[in-house]
């Protein structure tokens, strides 16, 4: 971990990356009144009765990353020649933690710096982006260096930084049980490693 807090990356991911699976609802929604039994509830009272279905249901969209391929949300790209840093700050993150498939939730910040030829990508692109890995089973370190390499491999920029910062509820409502706790983590690929450039996107990040 650096001085500022920082945890650093585990580099570059390309494997787990690209969209995969089918979604089987009728399994989901068969394997949800099983959890129910195996808890000791009884899935056939009236507030249950639904529940398999609605949780199948639910589990289609939280997990609707893992059938989408997130080189795709890139491809509208745009030549405005622009060079300089771009970033996008506070893209809310909702993810699931794939240890004890509760929630994690918070901000990610995504800046890069335009290749050569000064191709950009729409705004909301990066914040879909975030999306289709943040609605997979994840842990916070991956989803920061897919994110982060997702870019590089369509956009080839000069430089990407992405910061991610979440609580874990599995942290907060059992186990150790530290709420308000927060997790930072941060993927920095290309020139944006340079010190000025990252601290320029560090400050940024931070506001100041
Ligand atoms: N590095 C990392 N760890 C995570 C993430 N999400 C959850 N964890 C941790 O994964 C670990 C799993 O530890 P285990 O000992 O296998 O599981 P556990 O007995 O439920 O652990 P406790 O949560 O400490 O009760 C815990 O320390 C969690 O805090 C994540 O995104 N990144
Ligand atoms: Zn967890």
């Amino acid at each position: 971990m650096s001085a500022d807090g920082v945890v650093s990356s585990i580099g570059p991911v390309t494997s787990e990356d690209r969209a995969v699976g089918e979604y089987d609802e009728p399994r989901v929604r068969a394997a949800i009144r099983e959890l129910l039994v195996a808890v000791g509830e009884d899935p056939d009272r009236e507030g249950l009765r639904d529940t398999p279905d609605r949780v199948a249901r639910a589990y289609r969209e939280i997990f609707a990353g893992l059938r989408q391929d997130p080189e795709d949300v890139l491809t509208t790209t745009f030549d405005l020649g622009h060079e300089e840093m771009v970033m996008v700050k506070d893209i809310e993150v909702y993810s699931t933690c794939e240890h004890h498939l509760v929630p994690f939730h918070g901000v990610a910040h995504v800046a890069y710096i335009p290749g050569a030829d000064g191709r950009i990508t729409g705004l909301s692109k990066l914040a879909r982006l975030v999306d289709v890995y943040a609605r997979r089973p994840q842990v916070q370190e991956r989803l920061t260096a897919q994110i982060a390499d997702a870019m590089v491999n369509v956009l080839k920029p000069r430089g990407v930084l992405v910061v991610v910062e979440c609580e874990h509820l599995c942290m907060s409502m059992r186990g150790v049980r530290k709420p308000g706790s927060r997790t930072v983590t941060s993927a920095v690929r290309g020139q944006m490693r340079d010190v000025a450039t990252r601290a320029e996107a560090m400050s940024l990040v931070l506001g100041r």
